[in-house]
C-alpha cells in the first residue's frame, strides 16, 4: 500500500518489474521514480502535498513492447487502482465530450472493489463464524417442539447414542449442533446438499431512461439507481447447493453485510485520488499535425486532447461515489509515434507529459528471454496447463532460439506485432498436443519440445509468406 511505511525504494520498484519485463529499463527507471515520488509526496509537509504536481509519463514505442505491462505491473506491485484507456474511442463517431471522464468512473470503480475485496478479507474470521451458525441452523433447526416432546433429529442422524437419555430437547439439540460443528469443520459436510436463501444478483430491477447531452450525466443516473436500489426490499431466492458451495456462498453475502459501504466508498474515492493509475493508449492518434488547419479529423482529435486536458490537469469529477479530484493521479500516456510526433499534441497537453521515454524494440534475444524468464512467461504458463494434466512439457534453449527467431521474422516480414508474435508462433506450435492430451497423450507423458519439432511445425508457415499472413 502506498501509504505504509516500508514501501518499495525506486531500485525494488524496478527489480520488481525485472521479475515480469525484458530489457526496457529506462522506462522502468521513470516508472518507478514516479511511483516512490507518489510515496514521498504523502510524507511531506500538508501545504506542500497540495503543490507537488505528479510526473506523468509519456511512453514512447511501437505495438507489444511492453508499455502497457509496465504500467499495469507498476500498479500491481503498489496496489493502485490502474484503468487503462484508448484515446483514439474518443474520435468514434458518436463520441460526446464528456465521456473522457468515463476513466475517471472506471478508475474509482476499480478502486471500490479493491477496497471492499480487502474490508471483506479482513472480517471474513467474523464472517466464517456467522455462515457455520447459518449452516448449523440449516441442517439442524433450532428446537421448536413443546416441552417434553422429543425434537426431531435432524436429517436422519442419530442424535443419541445408545444408553443416553436427553436431558431436554434444548440440550439434545445443542449437542447434536457441537458434533454437525466437528464434521463441518473437518470437512465431513461438504458433499452435503443443502437449501439457501440467496440474494439476486445485480441492482434495483428498475431502470432510469434518458441521460446523455443535456439530460442527466451518468454519476446522477447512478446514484439515483443506488437510492432506489437500497429503498426496495432485496429479492431472494432459494437453491440448492452442497455444504461447500454454500459457505463461499454465504460468506461472501455476510463479508458484504459486515462492510460499511460509506467508508468503503470515502476509502476508495481517497485511494484513486492518491494512488491511481490512468494509462492513455495512442495518445499518437488524437495528435494532429497540422494543428490549426481547416476542419474534419484535426479538428475532432484536438477536441479530444482539449477534453483530455482538464482531466490531466486536475478537475473535479463527479462518480457515483462522489466527487474525484484528479490532481494527483499518475497519467501515463503511450503511442508508437510512427506519424504523429509529440510535438503534434496541443502545447498545454505536451506540457502535462514532461517525462518522455522511448522503450526499444524487441530483439531476437529479448524474444528468447521473454519466452523462457518472466515469472509469467509463455513457456511456464503451457507447462502449467499439462501439470494438470499430469503431462510434463519442457523446451530446450535450441527451441527458443528457434522460436524467437522465427516470431522475429515474422514480425519483419508480415507486421510487427511486437511480443505478441509469440503468443500466436507458440498457440500454432502447441495446439496439437494441447488436443491430444489426455485421449492420445496420456498422464506421466513427458513432452521435450526441441529444435526439430519446432522446425518441423512452423518452418512451412515461415517461409510461406501467405500462410504465415494468416495462420502467424
Ligand atoms: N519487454 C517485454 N517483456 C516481457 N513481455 C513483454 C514485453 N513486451 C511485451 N510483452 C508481452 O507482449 C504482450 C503485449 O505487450 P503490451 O500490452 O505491453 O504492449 P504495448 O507496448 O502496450 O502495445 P500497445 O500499445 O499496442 O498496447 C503482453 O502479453 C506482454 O506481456
Amino acid at each position: 500500500m502506498l501509504d505504509s511505511a516500508e514501501f518499495l525504494t525506486p531500485a525494488q520498484i524496478v527489480a520488481e518489474l525485472d521479475k515480469y519485463i525484458i530489457g526496457q529499463h529506462e522506462a522502468k527507471r521513470h516508472v518507478a521514480i514516479a511511483l516512490r515520488n507518489r510515496w514521498r509526496r504523502l510524507r511531506s509537509s500538508p501545504e506542500m502535498r497540495d503543490e507537488i504536481v505528479p510526473n506523468n509519463i509519456l511512453m514512447i514505442g511501437s505495438t507489444g513492447v511492453g508499455k502497457t505491462e509496465i504500467a499495469r505491473r507498476l500498479a500491481s506491485i503498489s496496489g493502485a487502482p490502474f484503468t487503462k484507456v484508448e484515446a483514439s474511442k474518443f474520435t468514434e463517431v458518436g463520441y460526446v465530450g464528456r465521456d473522457v471522464e468515463s476513466m475517471v468512473r472506471d478508475l474509482v470503480e476499480q478502486s471500490v472493489n479493491m477496497v471492499k475485496q480487502r474490508r471483506k478479507e479482513e472480517v471474513k474470521v467474523q464472517a466464517a463464524q456467522v455462515v457455520e451458525e447459518l449452516i448449523l441452523d440449516i441442517l439442524i433447526p433450532p428446537v421448536t417442539a413443546a416441552p417434553g416432546k422429543p425434537a426431531q433429529p435432524a436429517l436422519g442422524f442419530p442424535t443419541t447414542t445408545a444408553g443416553e437419555m436427553p436431558d431436554s430437547d434444548q440440550e439434545l439439540n445443542e449437542r447434536t449442533r457441537e458434533r454437525f460443528r466437528e464434521k463441518i469443520r473437518n470437512g465431513e459436510m461438504d458433499e452435503r446438499k443443502i437449501e439457501i436463501q440467496v440474494q439476486q444478483g445485480g441492482g434495483s430491477g428498475i431502470g432510469v431512461i434518458g441521460g446523455g447531452p443535456g439530460g442527466m450525466d451518468e454519476a446522477s443516473m447512478a446514484g439515483i439507481q443506488d437510492m432506489l436500489g437500497s429503498m426496495m426490499p432485496k429479492k431472494t431466492r432459494k437453491r440448492k447447493v452442497t455444504v461447500a458451495e454454500a459457505r463461499k456462498i454465504l460468506l461472501d453475502e455476510e463479508a458484504a453485510k459486515l462492510i460499511d459501504m460509506d467508508e468503503v466508498k470515502d476509502e476508495a474515492v481517497r485511494h484513486a485520488e492518491n494512488a491511481g493509475i490512468i494509462f492513455i493508449d495512442e495518445i499518437d492518434k488524437v495528435a494532429s499535425r497540422n494543428g490549426k488547419g481547416g476542419g474534419g479529423p484535426d479538428v475532432s482529435r484536438e477536441g479530444v486532447q482539449r477534453d483530455l486536458l482538464p482531466i490531466v490537469e486536475g478537475s473535479a469529477v463527479n462518480t457515483k461515489y462522489g466527487i474525484v479530484h484528479t490532481d494527483h493521479i499518475l497519467f501515463i500516456a503511450a503511442g508508437a509515434f510512427h506519424v504523429a510526433k509529440p510535438s503534434d499534441l496541443i502545447p498545454e497537453l505536451q506540457g502535462r507529459f514532461p517525462i518522455r521515454v522511448e522503450l526499444q524494440s524487441l530483439t531476437k534475444d529479448d524474444f528468447f528471454k521473454i519466452l523462457k524468464d518472466p515469472k509469467n512467461a509463455l513457456t511456464k504458463q503451457y507447462e502449467a496447463l499439462l501439470r494438470a494434466e499430469e503431462v510434463e512439457l519442457t523446451f530446450d534453449d535450441d527451441a527458443l532460439e528457434r522460436l524467437a527467431e522465427i516470431a522475429f521474422d515474422v514480425n519483419n516480414e508480415v507486421e510487427n506485432i511486437g511480443a505478441r508474435r509469440l503468443h500466436t508462433v507458440m498457440s500454432r506450435l502447441l495446439n496439437d498436443i494441447l488436443f491430444d492430451v489426455p485421449d492420445r497423450i496420456g498422464p506421466n507423458a513427458h513432452i521435450l519440445i526441441d529444435r526439430v519439432l519446432v522446425e518441423e511445425r512452423l518452418s512451412d508457415m515461415v517461409r510461406n509468406r501467405d500462410l504465415s499472413q494468416y495462420i502467424l
